[in-house]
């Protein structure tokens, strides 16, 4: 048993950090984590009969020792992921019933998320990052704030160089449209992932699906060297390479959501299963241990004799054993463990570093390599730069013309100029959901808050939304001959511009995918024209429709706009500003009143997207 550390385990969780703390995994490794589990039940309303619960796993119990690799294997579809996910907390729907213990006690979700790591099978990377770069992302949201640059960087080059990684070290990612590493690359740079955060235990969904063989061998040869550190490792596994097998020490083989065999790899395994088969099949020459287990179970699943199997192995003096080690570990009292073990256990916080670490890792990593990027800069500026020409090309010098027929004129061009940056505002859906992904895991993996997250997005899009909106709206004022003041007519439309991007964001929170985004936000913003107080004046409004005004944040845009205009030089009365004014019913209030409730709603959009991705489950599983 480890001696306890003397230091508080936990990490930077935003309450204060001890130095030195990130020493502790090297504490860890005597002392280890046993995963218990027993009866384990998980089910969810069936998707085939109506009313009916679907149980995918059914009394499931068994234990992962530390210092072990065990594989989880079965057909497909027999509960390998299901059960990974629910031991890992990754469930987001469904009911679990049963026992779940690590060390003996239960963990709290958010230690599930800072002390263990999940590979998941497909990957989830960021594309414009290279390898290195997203493994030293990592490091620095998950790994102590207390371990210098340097040490991050050691780590990362020493895990790139047992991932063998070295050769696609600084060749970016990529995506979907622009070819980066490739697929064996990409999963062991998800590997990668895992590893560099220090997990006190490691699920791994098909880790080597998509690798060669070799690769595979080297892979998981790695990742067992883990568990000399006290890592507790499981695996789910189709058809690993003989060796690969080689390296696990225990075995869970299910079917249908039940346990047909827990116990060591290797030869027993093998026995047992053909002691449960009612006609046993063959092992022919050429088959390894673990494809023969497989189709072995396979065929009696097929068969129809999964029950068979299942009984066979809840009957056994195998199944008495298990069961007997379960009820010892579990009543082991926790009081044993090291403090430190306790209280990481019972951890609260979810996030290893504090918002602030983590608002300053993803600007470093992901806002500048955006700046860089033609498709993140062109939606985002081109269409302002080219509407915004036109718009100064058609109205050329017409605002500082008093005559009545040119009023209409002018009310127009700050009305339109205002619904731009909500028409605008669709460039920038996509960013949010097309990474939802990448969140969803990135989230589940502790590295940030949601906060955290929002704020980074602000910050890239705010930025270049400032800078371009200052250019943009002096040719616009000037080109026009506004009156009033530049810098209130650039801070209106600025506050308006951050308005849309963060209507964009509330809208892509609450949607389930782009398509749905995609339809809601013209809709949108097509009501909010009809009651800005151009198209339709506000005291002319039926009083059933009046309250939507109030809501619409066009109307304080385009008021404080036409304040601004006509309370200059046009604000003589012989050039009857005020008359416009009272026109649109806007003579009431002035600017700053207006463009103090605009920035209200930049609040309340934001409140709103922060609580839907807050509570919003992204991911069914
Ligand atoms: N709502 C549901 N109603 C009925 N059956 C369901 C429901 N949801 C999932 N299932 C079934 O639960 C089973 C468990 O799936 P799981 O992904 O855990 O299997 P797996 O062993 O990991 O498979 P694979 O090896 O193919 O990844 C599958 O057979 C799936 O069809």
């Amino acid at each position: 048993m480890g001696a306890p550390l003397d230091v508080e385990a936990g990490g930077a969780n935003g309450n204060g950090d001890k130095a030195q703390n990130y020493v502790r995994e090297k504490s860890f490794a005597p002392q280890g984590m046993r995963i218990i589990f027993k009866d384990l039940d998980y089910h969810v309303p069936s998707n085939t009969q109506k009313g009916v619960r679907a149980y995918l796993l059914k009394k499931v119990s068994g234990f992962f020792e530390a210092h072990q690799m065990a594989a989880l294997m079965g057909p497909s579809g027999s509960g390998k992921t299901t059960l990974l996910d629910v031991l890992a907390g990754r469930k987001t729907e469904g009911k679990t019933e049963g026992t779940i213990a690590f060390a003996g006690q239960k963990p709290t979700p958010q230690f599930l998320r800072r002390y263990t790591g999940y590979v998941e099978q497909f990957d989830t990377l960021l594309g414009s990052l290279s390898v290195y770069e997203m493994l030293l992302y990592t490091a620095e949201l998950k790994r102590s704030t207390q371990e210098p640059l340097e040490e991050k960087k050691a780590a990362v080059e020493e895990l790139l160089t047992k991932l063998s990684l070295q050769r696609c070290r600084d060749v970016k990612i990529g995506n979907a449209m622009a070819k980066g590493i490739s697929g064996g690359q990409a999963k062991r740079t998800n590997i990668g992932i895992a590893l560099i955060t220090n997990p006190r235990v490691l699920f791994l969904d098909e880790p080597t699906s998509g690798l060669d063989s070799f690769t595979s061998n080297e892979v998981m040869t790695m990742v067992k060297t883990l568990t000399s550190d006290g890592v507790t490792i499981c695996a789910t596994i189709h058809s690993p390479t003989s060796y690969c097998f080689s390296l696990f020490d225990s075995l869970i083989m299910m079917v249908k959501g039940r346990v047909v065999y827990f116990g060591p790899r290797g030869h027993n395994a093998i026995e047992f299963a053909q002691s449960a088969c009612p006609q046993v099949k063959e092992f022919l020459p050429g088959y390894n241990d673990a494809e023969y287990l497989v189709d072995l179970v396979t065929e009696a699943d097929i068969a129809g004799h999964s029950d068979v199997f299942a009984d066979h192995y809840a009957n056994s003096d195998l199944a008495k054993e298990n069961g007997a080690k379960i009820d010892s570990f579990l009543t082991e009292s926790s009081d044993v463990l090291p403090e430190h073990i306790q209280k990481e256990l019972a951890v609260r916080s979810a996030t290893v570093t504090p918002w602030w670490w983590g608002l300053k890792t993803l600007v470093k990593y992901r806002t500048s390599k955006n700046y860089r990027d033609g498709e993140f800069l062109g939606p985002r500026i081109g269409d302002k730069i080219m509407i915004s020409l036109l718009i100064m090309t058609l109205y050329l010098g017409v605002g500082d013309e008093f005559n009545d027929s040119n009023y209409i004129n002018i009310a127009a061009v700050l009305f339109m100029w205002c619904t731009l940056p909500a028409f605008g505002a669709a460039a920038y859906v996509p960013a949010l959901v097309l990474e939802r992904n990448l969140f969803t895991r990135e989230r589940n993996d502790g590295l940030y808050l949601v906060v955290t997250y929002l704020l980074s997005k602000m910050v890239d899009e705010l930025l270049l939304a400032g800078l371009a909106s200052l250019g943009i709206s002096a040719y616009v004022f000037y080109g026009i001959q506004l009156q009033g003041q530049w810098v209130t007519f650039w801070l209106i439309y600025y506050i308006t511009l951050s308005n849309g991007i963060v209507l964009a964001y509330f809208i892509a929170a609450i949607s389930p995918n782009l398509d749905v985004a995609n339809a809601l936000l013209p809709t949108y913003v097509v009501t909010l024209l009809f009651f800005g107080g151009f198209l339709f004046r506000f005291h002319e409004m039926p009083p059933w429709w009046k309250w939507y005004s109030y809501i619409d944040f066009l109307r304080y845009s385009w008021g404080s706009l036409m304040v601004n205009q006509f309370t200059g030089p046009m604000g003589d009365p012989a050039w009857m500003g005020s008359t416009v004014l009272n026109y649109y019913s806007l003579g009431e209030v002035d600017k700053w009143t207006y463009m103090g409730y605009l920035a209200l709603f930049f609040i309340v959009f934001f409140l709103l997207a922060l609580i839907t991705m807050t509570f919003k489950k992204y991911q069914s599983r």
